[in-house]
């Protein structure tokens, strides 16, 4: 601290990163800037539950320049009275009394309903480890306009309600945001559970939303639609619509102790999107499932694949199959679902054109856009290029290619983001557009680039990560999880513990908080407020567009980290997303996309995923690096031929 207050360089770094530029010399007791070599800095393991001391330690890993004891609890200009408090407002500790002071943070901005939504994310996201604590102390913000809902519904202005009636409807609202991500508040032991018997019964509400067609909207829908289908997209909707027969059973209520259950046995058909993507175990988990549930209705279903149900699998197998974390191609190939054994069930229904190409080629040359889809094909088959056994290297057509050496990234940038500043509010600006890249530091890579050039003021949110006490390995100890080894760790699915920000930036959400309101994994977002406790930003992707959100921190468990134990990181379930990560962006269709391949593609499908995305051929630019990072024209393609032989 000493050395702080006369040294310049000490000024912008932590206790650990000082000796890194600073050397002690044992005579003088003092410390000089280092002219030589290099020493890395280590601060000894403090045990949680040794008080202040820990959580001064805490600190001292992300505060800079301390020159003093009381410097190093100071956040944000407020000198906080103990080391805890400090480490709270910098968001390192997991308290409940986050989730409070956001429930009363947004309580300022949103409505009772969206309060309530809130509160439900929280639940679904078991994020809360006391909610009973949480409800009691913000229900009458939660049950905020119940009151004035309950007087117009029954038309009675004098109406008035107790604390308790008032507390009864507003976990009713609750149970229904629950009930309809399959979640009740009876999973959540300590919450009180409404008396629900002076209000309308509820059904099933998964159910309830699946039968909730607007009939109208639909046939309008489907007239439409199915006039523009192409011949052989005729041929599959036909073989699909026969395969299901609606039987009496489908549409019985029958009881089961699971919501998910009964919206199961009562589904007719069920369609499962990038298919060739999941590891078989899950489809062979939901044959099982089914197989179970519809033996309860008819014995002989559990001898029938997926227990008699359709099921359509969608998808295409030149795309990424499934990730196997440090997996051999043996092992990726053996895990897709054509090596399952319920693969000899399926029935393979093809379909040949490229619609996405087709549809926006009206107003283009015709022949160029066939030209284009068949070398996008060949990319797929892994029929081009110089092939040297699963891998090839594929010229680039010269007019797709960024060949500018000064800043070429910047040149990317401005093709899929072009005029970026002018239309930042514009939400409809960012639905189409993405730059993609293989791996995730190439996708942060680009996002710090862009996130440089928007202007406004950055927010920096560091979240709390913790070792699971419940997944503890009796092989590794306790002193090896320093907060900084587990600040560091960055995986895939899972938010950086340092997450910066500015308002107007696009998001992409890690999780699926509530289904039922579109917010699920991939969701991209716009921020608007950036608060202390929770971000408010509006939906951009999916069939909730121009919905505004409030999003709390969560609790985030990474399925598969790679590490020989379980972590939790306490974090907004956000990225920063003008550049996603190329498995990420399967499904899309998008009007501009700049491809950054400052590495080449590592696995099956994701060059031609990438390039796939695209509406038009004039959709697309890549950006191709070499090792010393200047533009080339070439890039390596992997193709795993095998898969394709059984279908
Ligand atoms: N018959 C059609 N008429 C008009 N547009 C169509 C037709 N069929 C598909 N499209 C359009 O083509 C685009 C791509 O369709 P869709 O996303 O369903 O393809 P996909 O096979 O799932 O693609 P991928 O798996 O590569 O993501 C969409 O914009 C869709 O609206």
């Amino acid at each position: 601290m000493e050395a702080n207050k006369k040294f310049e360089a000490g000024q912008t770094l932590t206790y650990a990163e000082f000796p890194n530029q600073f050397v002690y010399d044992r005579e003088s007791r003092v410390w000089h800037p280092r002219k030589r070599g290099y020493s890395i800095g280590r601060l000894n393991y403090v045990p949680p539950g040794t008080g202040d001391i820990y959580y001064m330690r805490i600190l001292l890993a992300v505060q800079r320049g301390c020159t003093t004891y009381e410097y190093i609890r100071t956040v944000n200009g407020i000198i906080y009275s103990n080391f805890q408090d400090a480490c709270y407002s910098m968001g390192l500790l997991c308290d409940d009394r986050e989730f409070i002071a956001a429930i009363n943070e947004v309580a300022e901005l949103a409505s009772g309903h969206q309060l309530r939504k809130l509160f439900a994310m929280l639940l679904i996201s078991n994020s809360i480890s006391n909610p009973e604590r949480v409800w009691n102390a913000t229900w009458t913000l939660l049950a905020d306009g119940i009151l004035y809902e309950r007087r117009k519904a029954l038309k009675n202005q004098g109406l008035n309600m107790t604390d308790d009636e008032l507390k009864n409807l507003c976990l009713i609202e609750i149970e229904k945001i629950l009930n309809s991500n399959a979640r009740s508040l009876r999973d959540y032991q300590s919450m009180p559970y409404p008396e629900m018997s002076h209000v309308r019964l509820f059904q099933n509400k998964l159910i309830e939303e699946e039968l909730a067609y607007d009939t109208n909207e639909l046939t309008h829908t489907n007239l439409y639609t199915e006039q523009k289908m192409t011949h052989e997209q005729r041929l599959v909707f036909d073989e699909i619509l026969n395969a299901i027969t609606i039987t009496d059973e489908s549409t019985c209520n029958i009881k089961h102790d699971s919501l998910k259950a009964e919206l199961l046995i009562q589904s007719s058909l069920i369609i499962w999107d990038e298919a060739p993507m999941l590891n078989k175990m899950c489809f062979e988990a939901l044959d099982r499932t089914l197989r179970d549930l519809m033996s309860i209705t008819d014995q002989h279903k559990t001898h029938q694949p997926f227990g008699g149900k359709v099921v359509v699998l969608g998808g295409d197998f030149r795309q990424i199959l499934p990730v196997i974390p440090k997996g051999s191609r043996h092992d990726i190939l053996t895990s897709a679902i054509n090596s399952s054994h319920l693969w000899s069930f399926c029935k393979v229904l093809k379909l040949h054109t490229n619609m996405r190409l087709l549809m926006s080629s009206l107003d283009q040359d015709e022949s160029e856009m066939k030209r284009f889809a068949n070398w996008i094909l060949d990319v797929g088959n892994g029929n081009i290029g110089s092939v040297v056994g699963d891998e090839s290297e594929v010229e680039i057509p010269n007019d797709l290619l960024i060949t500018t050496p000064d800043d070429p990234l910047s040149h990317l940038v401005d093709f899929a983001y072009p005029n970026l500043l002018q239309n930042m509010s514009d939400y409809r600006y960012f639905q189409s557009r993405a730059i993609l890249a293989p791996t995730l530091e190439s996708v942060e890579k680009v996002n710090d680039f862009v996130l440089t050039i928007f202007p406004g003021m950055e927010k920096e949110y560091l979240s709390s990560d913790t070792t699971c006490q419940a997944d503890e390995n009796e092989d590794v100890r306790q002193e090896w999880f320093t907060p900084e080894f587990l600040n560091d760790i960055k995986c895939s699915g899972l938010p950086n513990h340092k997450l910066t920000l500015k308002p107007g930036v696009a998001v992409m959400l890690l999780r699926n908080i509530d289904q039922t309101s579109g917010l699920c994994n991939g969701t991209r977002l716009i921020v608007n407020d950036l608060g202390s406790n929770v971000i408010g930003a509006t939906v951009v992707t999916g069939r909730n567009i121009g919905d505004k959100v409030y999003i709390p921190r969560m609790n985030l468990i990474p399925s598969d980290s790679g590490l020989p134990f379980k972590f939790q990181r306490r974090q907004f379930p956000l990225t920063v997303c003008f550049a996603m990560t190329i498995n990420k962006s399967q499904g899309q269709s998008l009007s501009h996309v700049g491809l950054y391949l400052p590495k080449s593609v590592f696995t099956h499908g994701q060059l031609y995923v990438a390039l796939s995305r695209v509406k038009s051929r004039s959709g697309l630019r890549v950006l191709i690096l070499d090792e010393d990072g200047n533009p080339k024209s070439s890039t390596t393609n992997v193709v795993f031929k095998e898969v394709f032989n059984n279908i």
